[in-house]
């Protein structure tokens, strides 16, 4: 179970100084603001339930799911995972989690194969549940075709599917995944959120973002609506359509960042 309270993240940012006296002289002058880009976000992701962030660009999400997955420290706030504090415990907490980031990076010059080895012994796990681990993973992922080509030469759905593996090595009781069906066709898509629906099944956790509101809609227990850093919206799809009068999460969606003066990142 993941548990947040109040979180927030901010950042400096470059923003064009209006109070420059001597801005004939020059194009414009900058200076550096402290903006939140989480504010104070709380929520709860059970044992056997797919939460889903939806937002638009810049909304916050990827912040967010950086400070769970423990690349980013919160500026303040709380993240409890399994129970545990993780500012406290973070080496013991990760060991609960499977991080996936957008942007995640693979080794082009080894296989998926080797790739999984690597991240089972950087788990300290045997050879023995090594090799057990990745078959099993092969088999989920549906990755037999491709488990020993270069990660160069896999298509976008194929390294798609190595990147969460590579989250599954270990198996965590936590999936935190950002954006894992972005870009992917059907048939690629579809893998993945057959595997996110089946570990539910088995009683683990699934928080991840997404831009596709309609694959949010069937899929996930509760959703989180963000925007501008902050939780606009909290509850399942039907409690939300129900409480706002809305036919869909899209529609609801615009709704309230319409309401809110924008619908274009800050
Ligand atoms: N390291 C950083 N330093 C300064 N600003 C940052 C940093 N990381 C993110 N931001 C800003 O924080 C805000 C939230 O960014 P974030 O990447 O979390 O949004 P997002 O919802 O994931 O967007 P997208 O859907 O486009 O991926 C944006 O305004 C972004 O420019």
């Amino acid at each position: 179970m993941i548990e947040v309270e109040n979180l927030c993240k901010s950042f400096i940012r470059t923003v064009k100084d209006d109070t420059d006296k001597k801005k004939q002289f020059k194009k414009f002058k900058t200076k550096k603001e402290e903006f939140l880009a989480v504010n104070n976000v709380s929520f709860k992701a059970e044992k056997g339930e797919i939460v889903g962030i939806l937002g638009p660009n810049g909304a916050g999400k990827t912040t967010l799911l950086r400070m769970l997955g423990g690349i980013l420290t919160p500026t303040s706030g709380n993240i409890k995972i399994a129970g545990n504090d993780y500012l406290i415990d973070k080496n013991i907490v990760k060991k609960e989690i499977g991080y996936l980031s957008g942007n995640t990076k693979l080794y082009n010059r080894i296989s998926p194969r080797e790739l999984l080895t690597i991240f089972g012994n950087l788990y300290e796990m045997s050879k023995e549940n090594i090799e057990k681990s990745i078959e099993e993973i092969s088999e989920i992922m549906n990755m037999g075709e491709f488990i020993d080509n270069r990660i160069e030469n896999l298509s976008t759905g194929q390294t798609q599917r190595t990147s969460i593996a590579r989250c599954l090595i270990h198996s965590p009781q936590i999936y935190i995944f950002d954006e894992p069906t972005l870009g992917l066709d059907v048939i690629s898509s579809k893998s993945i959120i057959d595997f996110m629906k089946r570990e539910k099944e088995r009683g683990k956790t699934v928080l991840y973002s997404t831009h596709y509101m309609e694959e949010a809609e069937t899929l996930c227990d509760r959703i989180i609506m963000i925007h501008r850093g902050s939780v606009i919206a909290y509850g399942t799809s039907q409690e939300l359509k129900e409480k706002y009068e809305a036919d869909n999460l899209r529609d609801l969606f615009i709704q309230l960042a319409s309401e809110r003066g924008s619908l274009v990142e800050n």
